[in-house]
């Protein structure tokens, strides 16, 4: 049995013109790590329900020990679940052969009579939304050097994907139940079913809406137009429910029918934007947690040539950068249908194609120390 057996350094600028076209490659599949049923059966001792550690749309998921004594988490697909056929295959088609501390390894495959499997590295500390929003029954509690490291684990697992990658891919549906924490609580980004590849010279695609509302950039929800600035849209609410510790998911923040984004951009214009941080969230340093909340504020705009590039925002992130606030405009939501706010900067930028180069480069100054 092969397995953790591709070696090697994160895999970068990867060419495969089957993959440009979106098509899957079946020299691809070929190329993927497969697993027997038998194997799987006996790395779960046959999928024994103690070994079970989750359950998702794509099906259930189980912890497995292989012969080799490597851990591993083994998704099995949900029969007659066409949505789910079509992610395996997307998974396979974007992730596999990629390595990077901040995605999930896609170890391999088993594609037998009925069974379609995926074998993931094993992740040992649940995901982020449970660890976020449920701190007290996981009993983890994430202080702020916790909390910051994780908002720039994803960044750069984004700006991998986005700007590393030839052809680069979009996620699409970046959540915090799609992050899983490993034994260190660095983040690694899972579930590429929904992920689509974008050729060096495509921009923009348009494409049938998919992905989780609270997360979706409005020109994506309303228009289908998705480019990686979709992503970032998601990145920034992400790093809202960091912050606050509360889910963007529901939609009754401050007393009233509003999106945590709203809620967040609201505090922010009566300058109250302290309010907005989780009151389990420790000691903190206040002047850091207000500039990442900014960030994420540049990364939610409504116009999405406005929002910065993940490489970008690894530099606001990291460095100690004052941010032009002058740069920043407002959000834009999506909500049951409609944007609630923005609808002009909205509808221009479902308009136009976006470049790497549109993005102004005067968001951030350096603070000379
Ligand atoms: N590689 C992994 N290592 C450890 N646990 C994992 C791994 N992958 C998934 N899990 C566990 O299994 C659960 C279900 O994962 P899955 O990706 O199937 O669904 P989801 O992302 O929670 O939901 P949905 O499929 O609806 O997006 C996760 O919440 C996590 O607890």
């Amino acid at each position: 049995m092969s397995c953790g057996c591709f070696g090697g350094s994160v895999v970068k600028r990867r060419q495969s013109t089957a993959r440009a076209t979106g098509g899957i490659d079946e020299q691809l599949i070929r190329t993927v790590n497969h697993f027997s049923y038998d194997q799987l059966k006996l790395a779960t001792d046959d999928f024994h329900s103690s070994n079970k550690i989750g359950r998702g749309g794509f099906g259930t998921v189980y912890k497995g020990i292989l012969k080799d004594g490597t851990e591993v988490a083994v998704k099995t697909l949900a029969a007659q679940s066409k949505q789910g056929a079509h992610e395996f295959l997307t998974e396979i088609n974007t992730i596999s052969n990629v390595k990077h501390p901040n995605l999930v390894e896609l170890i391999g495959c088993c594609i037998q009579g009925a069974n379609r499997i995926l074998v993931y590295e094993y992740v040992e500390n649940k995901s982020l939304d449970k660890v976020l929003l449920d701190q007290r029954s996981t009993n983890i509690q994430l202080d702020w050097s916790k909390r910051s490291a994780i908002c720039m684990g994803i960044a750069r697992g984004l700006a991998f994907l986005h700007e590393e990658l030839v052809p680069r891919i979009v996620h699409r549906d970046i959540k915090s139940s799609n992050i899983l924490l490993d034994k260190d609580f660095n983040p690694k980004i899972g579930d590429f079913g929904l992920a689509k590849l974008f050729p060096d010279n495509i921009t923009h695609i348009s494409t049938r809406i998919a992905g989780t509302t609270g997360y979706l950039a409005p020109e994506y929800a309303l228009g289908g137009q998705l480019t990686m600035k979709a992503d970032v849209y998601s990145f920034g609410v992400l790093v809202l429910e960091i912050i606050s510790g509360r889910s963007s998911s529901k939609t009754n923040w401050g007393g009233t029918m509003r999106l945590l984004l709203e809620w967040a951009w609201q505090l922010h214009e009566e300058g109250k934007l302290i309010e907005f941080v989780d009151p389990e969230l420790g000691e903190f340093p206040e002047e850091e947690v207000l500039r990442y909340m900014k960030i994420a504020f540049f990364c939610t705009q409504a116009a999405a040539n406005r929002r910065p590039l993940m490489s970008q925002v690894i530099e606001m992130l990291g460095r100690n950068v004052r941010l032009n606030e002058k740069e920043l405009t407002a959000p834009g939501f999506f909500q049951d249908g409609e944007a609630s706010s923005s609808k002009k900067s909205l509808e221009s930028s479902a308009a136009t194609s976006y470049q790497m180069s549109s993005v102004p480069v005067s968001i951030t100054e350096v603070i000379p120390r």
